[in-house]
């Protein structure tokens, strides 16, 4: 089955849940401070294993000390589902140990 449209409301509560988070242009997004360059690149390395292992893919930006995802559902026409939601749940997880906040 297809990963469903998220509504509104369910979109508003998910996220309460997850502090940083904001949708933006219709895209679930969040942008974390690092260290220097190096930590931030290996932060987006960790991302795209995560992404890898999720099958679903974030567009990813690397700045010098910076890293900022933005997310949607290309399947469900560009909505926002569960698997953002997921996803992001997943690099908030990792974030702390990369210093990233
Ligand atoms: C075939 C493959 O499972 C699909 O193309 C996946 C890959 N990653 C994806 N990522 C995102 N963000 N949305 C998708 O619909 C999506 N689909």
């Amino acid at each position: 089955m297809p990963t469903q449209p998220l509504s509104q409301k369910e979109i508003e509560d998910r996220l309460r849940e997850l502090p940083g988070w904001s949708v933006d242009s219709d895209r679930l997004t969040r942008g974390y401070r690092l260290a220097d360059h190096f930590a931030a690149t290996a932060f987006v390395v960790h991302i795209a294993q995560i992404q890898q292992e999720l099958d679903h893919h974030s567009d990813l930006t690397l700045g010098y000390n910076s890293v900022t995802l933005a997310v949607n559902t290309h399947s469900a026409g560009g909505a926002l589902t569960e698997k953002d939601f997921e996803l992001a749940e997943r690099v908030d997880a990792v974030a702390p140990g990369h210093g990233a906040n």
